[in-house]
């Protein structure tokens, strides 16, 4: 059969929002849309409370987490949106398969589904492990009575392990009762040809085929997942909206943590149209946010067997690399603060993470990344390549200025200055777990970081500088009167090297703790070298001073 040409799309575009119109949100009740502080849309009652985005989720439970009810709502948690759940079955799994079943009664589905329904406002439901013909009959009864905005159905029928989650009696169901009041179905090539009876459904262009047919019976979109397509180097899946076909690529990646991959899929793309997407949209959305869990996943490992879960809140690994940092922030890796600066180390041919690393090794315990003049995408990168160096040393990582590298790259924290983001908004940003220093210059200024919720004061310039324009040096003294005046620990910052770091950390003042240098490292011809003989220098003079 021959097709429209499709479309191909990879990564993640913006495509006009288009409404998501449904057949089964005919007597939903109408509701005002507005404009958040934040320029959200969210859905207000008449009575100003907030209606959060709702998705309900009718699924089997995954007691190893990785898929089902579990992975559903770790998804929409992880997309913003309210997740209730209708458990269909428990299943006792783990990384090696599913060891038993255990079938929730119909009635009992039924006595879920009602609760949900007739109480909470939810907008989409999602569908995953439906294990009999009884529970697709209910739940068609069920979606009548209470209409939602929309409905996605994952059919599954095999979990990854291979083991069946459902019969072949459920596919009668499918095609007769779900697919038709579906707006979107998703199923991977297995799943699409046992609902066509059995079609090969082999290729790119099969996939085409299935979508085609599948659409014909009732869903209003499709997407047929190319997971499992052998020999090919892009994981391929074809959205078929019912005039144009769309080819999503992604990178295929090498982990053996894909477990629950499906369900995710459908629950981000239920979130996405929660929140008010439009369907491609929204599945450009759920591909993406996998394609981000499934990298930063790819090395964890949970159980033993073949299929391990991925983390869809992308935070365990933080715990596994941070384990070294006992408190959030520890004042004393303030003794020797490199920040880089991308013009010295491009003007000695080296890349920042070279600087980084052979500062590190030096004896540089807290680093800072400070450049003024690269592109955000190459400040990413240079920040996600140091930040592996800096974890692997135990060595916390700040961003100058950038809340949004920051929060890219999942640094430690931040550095701001007086015109920069202030601090107590940017503590609101980046919550309380991350660093955040600033810049002062007068008592008047670190009482004011204290009271904004700043970990740390920088403190400078001390001396005279050429690396910050029209900077006003406030000498030692300015200096001494910054850490009098508050509790937080201060770095002191500007034209300190080897030669001047010793009278710097001899002024009396305990909450003087380091030195911040900029030059005196990276304007060298070996950063290794220079990092080696200023941290001689001040533990010397932290031993004298103690
Ligand atoms: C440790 C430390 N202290 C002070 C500064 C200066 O920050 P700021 O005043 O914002 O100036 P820029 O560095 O952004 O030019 C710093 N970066 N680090
Ligand atoms: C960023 C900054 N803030 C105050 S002085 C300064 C520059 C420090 O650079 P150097 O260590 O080369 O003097
Ligand atoms: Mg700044």
């Amino acid at each position: 059969m021959a097709y429209a040409q499709p479309q191909v799309l990879s990564g993640f575009y913006s495509t006009s929002f288009n409404k998501v119109n449904s057949r089964i949100n005919q007597s939903k009740q109408i509701q005002v849309c507005m404009e958040t502080q934040r320029g959200r849309r969210s859905m207000m009652s008449n009575h100003s409370t907030i209606k959060v985005p709702h998705v309900l989720t009718v699924a089997g439970s995954d007691s190893g987490a990785g898929a089902g009810i579990q992975a559903d709502l770790k998804a929409c948690a992880a997309r913003g949106v309210f997740c209730s759940t209708v458990i269909t079955a428990v299943t006792a799994q783990n990384t090696v398969g599913v060891q038993g079943v255990d079938i929730v009664s119909d009635d009992f589905v039924a006595k879920q589904l009602k609760s949900v329904l007739s109480d909470m406002q939810v907008d989409v439901v999602k569908t995953g492990m439906l294990p009999s013909s009884g529970v697709v009959k209910i739940l068609h009864q069920c979606l009548r009575e209470f209409p939602v905005q929309a409905l996605v159905v994952d059919p599954v029928m095999v979990s990854t392990s291979g083991d069946v989650l459902a019969g072949p009696s459920i596919l009668t169901g499918f095609r007769e009762e779900l697919l038709p009041m579906a707006d979107i179905v998703t199923p991977n090539l297995k799943e699409a040809s046992a609902l066509l009876g059995g079609l090969k459904v082999e290729t790119v262009s099969d996939m085409h085929s299935a979508a085609k047919l599948l659409h014909d019976m009732g869903p209003r979109n499709v997407l047929v997942k190319g997971g499992d397509l052998p020999d090919s180097l892009d994981a391929v899946d074809i959205f078929f909206d019912g005039e144009d076909f769309y080819e999503l690529r992604s990178s295929r990646l090498k982990t053996r943590n894909t477990h629950g991959t499906g369900c995710t899929l459908a629950s981000c793309i239920a979130a996405e149209l929660a929140k008010g997407s439009s369907m491609l949209e929204a599945v450009k959305a759920a591909k993406c946010f996998i394609e981000t869990a499934l990298d930063y996943s790819k090395d964890i490992v949970i159980g033993n067997g073949p299929q391990g879960p991925f983390d869809h809140l992308l935070r365990l690994k933080r715990n596994i690399h941070n384990s070294w940092k006992q408190d959030r922030f520890n004042p004393n890796d303030l003794l020797l603060y490199a920040v880089t600066d991308s013009r010295m180390n491009r003007k000695w041919g080296r890349s920042i993470s070279d600087a980084v690393k052979a500062a590190i090794e030096g004896g540089a315990t807290i680093v800072q990344l400070r450049e003024k003049d690269i592109e955000t995408w190459d400040f990413l990168e240079a920040a996600k390549s140091c930040l592996q160096i800096c974890r692997y040393h135990g060595v916390p990582l700040l961003i100058n200025d950038r809340i949004d590298i920051a929060l890219a790259c999942d640094a430690d924290g931040v550095h701001l200055g007086q015109s920069d983001m202030p601090s107590r908004v940017a503590r609101t940003i980046l919550g309380p777990e991350k660093i955040i220093g600033v810049s002062c210059k007068t008592p008047e200024q670190a009482q004011q970081a204290w009271i904004d919720g700043a970990d740390y004061i920088g403190c400078g310039g001390i001396y005279p500088t050429n690396t910050k324009e029209n900077n006003r040096t406030v000498g030692l003294d300015g200096l001494k009167a910054v850490c009098l005046a508050s509790n937080l620990p201060v770095v002191a910052i500007g034209g300190i090297g080897i030669s001047n770091a010793s009278p710097v950390m001899a002024i009396d003042a305990p909450n003087l703790k380091g030195v911040a240098v900029v030059s005196a490292l990276f304007d060298r011809e070996c950063v290794l070298t220079e990092t080696r003989k200023l941290h001689s220098v001040l533990v010397e003079a932290t031993t004298k001073t103690k």
